[in-house]
C-alpha cells in the first residue's frame, strides 16, 4: 500500500499544477482580448505625401478606400488606405505571483515566487497615401511640409470624396460609375484626356468587361468627338446606338434617372450615336448597314500569300504564277473575281495548280470578299467622315475570314496616319488579334499592326484600347505601352504579377485586391484618373449586344 502514496501525492499534484496553468492561460487570455481592443488608431506622416498607421483588429478600411486624417493641430487630410497587414505586436509585460502553497507544487529545489509573461497583441499595420489637404471648399495638393506625428483616421463625407473625384481638369469628364467603400454616393468620371495614352482593360471572365467598356465607349461618344473603331469579335456593341428603356437604365444604376433625366440623356445619346455604323457581314446586313468586306487586293501580297496557303519557297513555282497573276492585273483596287479571272485565262501549269488550290480551299466562297464595283470597308476607313465603326466580325465566317478583315482595318489606318484624325482602336478579345504567340501568318500579321500602333500610334492620333481576359497571352512589346489600366475581377497570381510589372504607377497591393472583386468593380490607374482609383462600373445606357445561350435547361423540372 505504501508503495502507492508517492504516486497518489504526485497525480495531485499533476491536477493543481493543470488547474494553475489554465488559471493563468485564461487570465492571460483575457489580458491580450483587452490589449487587442486598446491597440491606439494614430497614423502619421513624415513626408507629406505618404502615411504609416496603426489599428486595431476592428479598423473598418479595406485597402483602396479613402479615410479623414486629422493631425492634432486639426487639419484634415485625405488619404487612401493602399496596404493592410495584420500583424502580431509586443504586448506589455505582466507578473504573476505565486503564493506558497502553489509553489509546493513544483519540483523541490525549484524556488518559483512569480511567472513573467509576454502579451502579444493582434494588430493592423499599414500605410497609405495622402491624397490632400481638405478644407471647407476644397481639397488641395500636399506638400512637403504636410507632416504629422499622431493623426486621428477617420471615415471620410461622400461629399469630400467627390469633390476630390471631380479634380480640376478643363478636359471632359466621363462618369462611370461610383467608387467603392465610400458611405454614400461618389462618382467616378474618368479623365478624358486620358484616352491620349493607351489602355488596356482586363478581368476574368464574367467580371463585367464587356458591360464597362459598353459604358466607357457610351461616355466617350456622349462627351467627346474622338472617333471610334471597334474590332468587335463576339457581336457585342452592335447595339451601341439603342438605349434601354428607362427602367431598365435605373435597374443599373444607385442613383436613378428622374422620367426627365433619362429622356435628356436619351435625346443626347441618340444624337451622339446618329452616325454610328455597324458594319456586318453580307448575309447578315440590313438596309444602312455597312457590309464587312474587303477587295483582294486591300491586302498586302503577304497577306494574300497567307491566305492561299502559299510559301514562297517550298511553293516556288506556284508562288511565282500567283506574284506574275497579281502583276498583270496591274491595277490596286482589284477584286477577288479580278484574280479569278486571270488565273482562269492563264494556261501555264503553274496557274492551274494555283486554280484548284484556290478552288480546293473554297477561298472564293468567302464572304468578306468585294465583288467588283463594291465599296471596301477600307474605303469607308479612309474616305468616309465616320465617328464610330463597329466591326461585327463575331458573325463573319471562319477564324481567317475575321483575321483579314481585322488586318485589312489595321493597316489601312496605318497608311492613313498622317490625316493625324484621333482615333480609339478598340479591340476586344485582344488575345486573338495581339497574341504572345501568334498561331499563324495571319495572327502576325495583326500582331505586328497593333505593336506598330502601339510603339508609334501616339503621335499620329492613333490610340489603343485592349480588352482581354489573359494578359498574359497579349504581346509583351504591345503591353508595355499602355499606360491606364482599368483591372476587373482577377484571381491569377501570375497575371496579377505581370500587371504588377508593367502598371508599376498601381501599387501592386491595390492589384491583388482584384481578386475579391465582385461584379462590375474595377482599380482604375494610369492618366484616366489623378490616382488610383477604385469603382464599380454602373449607368448602361445602350443595349448588351452578344447574348448568352440560355441556360433554361438548368431550371429545375416541375
Ligand atoms: N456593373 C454591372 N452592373 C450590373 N450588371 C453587370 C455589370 N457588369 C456586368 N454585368 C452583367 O454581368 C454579366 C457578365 O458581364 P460581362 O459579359 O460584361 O462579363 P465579361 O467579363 O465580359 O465576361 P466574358 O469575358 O465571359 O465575356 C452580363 O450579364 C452583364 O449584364
Amino acid at each position: 500500500m505504501s508503495g502507492h502514496e508517492p504516486d497518489t501525492e504526485n497525480s495531485t499534484n499533476e491536477q493543481a499544477l493543470e488547474v494553475l496553468r489554465a488559471g493563468l492561460r485564461g487570465l492571460h487570455d483575457q489580458l491580450e482580448e483587452q490589449a487587442v481592443h486598446n491597440v491606439a488608431q494614430v497614423a502619421y506622416s513624415t513626408d507629406g505625401r505618404t502615411f504609416e498607421y496603426e489599428a486595431p483588429l476592428s479598423f473598418p478600411f479595406p485597402v483602396g478606400s479613402y479615410v479623414l486624417l486629422q493631425s492634432a493641430d486639426g487639419q484634415e487630410y485625405l488619404g487612401q488606405i493602399t496596404t493592410k497587414e495584420t500583424v502580431k505586436q509586443q504586448g506589455a509585460e505582466v507578473d504573476f505571483s505565486i503564493d506558497e502553497r502553489q509553489a509546493d507544487l513544483f519540483p523541490e529545489g525549484l524556488s518559483i515566487t512569480g511567472i513573467r509573461d509576454r502579451l502579444r497583441v493582434l494588430a493592423l499595420e499599414g500605410s497609405g497615401v495622402l491624397l490632400g489637404t481638405v478644407s471647407a471648399d476644397s481639397i488641395s495638393p500636399t506638400t512637403s511640409s504636410d507632416t504629422f506625428r499622431k493623426a486621428t483616421v477617420a471615415r471620410v463625407d461622400a461629399a469630400v470624396v467627390s469633390r476630390y473625384l471631380s479634380g480640376s481638369s478643363e478636359r471632359a469628364k466621363l462618369p462611370v460609375g461610383r467608387a467603392l467603400y465610400v458611405d454614400g454616393e461618389a462618382t467616378v468620371s474618368l479623365d478624358a484626356g486620358g484616352f491620349a495614352r493607351h489602355t488596356f482593360l482586363c478581368g476574368q471572365s464574367g467580371s463585367g468587361k464587356t458591360f464597362s467598356l459598353g459604358i466607357v465607349l457610351e461616355q466617350l461618344l456622349l462627351e467627346t468627338d474622338l472617333r471610334i473603331l471597334v474590332i468587335d469579335p463576339n457581336s457585342d456593341f452592335v447595339n451601341l446606338n439603342q438605349v434601354r428603356p428607362h427602367e431598365e437604365v435605373n435597374q443599373f444604376r444607385s442613383a436613378p434617372l428622374s422620367e426627365d433625366a433619362y429622356d435628356a440623356l436619351k435625346e443626347r445619346y441618340q444624337d451622339a450615336t446618329a452616325s454610328l455604323q455597324v458594319c456586318r457581314p453580307a448575309s447578315m446586313a440590313t438596309d444602312g448597314d455597312d457590309v464587312l468586306r474587303v477587295r483582294f487586293g486591300d491586302l498586302s501580297r503577304r497577306e494574300q500569300a497567307t491566305v492561299l496557303g502559299l510559301d514562297p519557297l517550298e511553293d516556288r513555282e506556284e508562288f511565282n504564277a500567283f506574284w506574275n497573276t497579281i502583276d498583270d492585273i496591274g491595277r490596286q483596287d482589284y477584286s477577288w473575281d479580278d484574280v479569278r479571272d486571270a488565273v482562269s485565262h492563264d494556261y501555264s501549269a503553274e496557274a492551274r495548280q494555283l486554280g484548284m488550290r484556290i478552288e480546293n480551299l473554297g477561298l472564293a466562297e468567302w464572304e468578306v470578299w468585294c465583288s467588283r464595283g463594291e465599296t471596301s470597308l477600307v474605303d469607308t476607313i479612309a474616305h468616309s467622315d465616320w465617328r464610330c465603326l463597329v466591326l461585327d466580325i463575331g458573325t463573319s465566317g471562319s477564324p481567317s475570314e475575321k483575321m483579314v478583315i481585322t488586318n485589312a482595318v489595321l493597316t489601312r489606318l496605318w497608311e492613313e496616319r498622317n490625316q493625324r484624325r484621333p482615333t480609339l482602336v478598340v479591340v476586344d478579345e485582344a488575345h486573338n488579334v495581339c497574341p504572345r504567340n501568334p498561331a499563324d501568318d495571319l495572327q502576325s500579321i495583326s500582331t505586328e499592326a497593333v505593336a506598330r500602333i502601339a510603339a508609334e500610334g501616339r503621335k499620329y492620333g492613333l490610340y489603343l484600347l485592349l480588352s482581354t481576359q489573359q494578359p498574359g497571352k497579349i504581346q509583351a512589346n504591345t503591353l508595355s505601352q499602355c499606360a491606364n489600366l482599368l483591372l476587373m475581377r482577377m484571381n491569377s497570381t501570375p497575371d496579377l504579377t505581370q500587371l504588377g510589372d508593367i502598371f508599376s504607377h498601381v501599387p501592386t497591393s491595390l492589384l491583388e485586391e482584384a481578386s475579391k472583386f465582385g461584379l462590375g468593380e474595377t482599380v482604375i490607374g494610369g492618366r484616366l484618373v489623378g490616382n488610383p482609383t477604385f469603382a464599380k462600373f454602373e449607368g448602361r445606357l445602350s443595349v448588351e449586344g452578344g447574348g448568352d445561350v440560355s441556360k433554361a435547361w438548368a431550371t429545375p423540372h416541375e
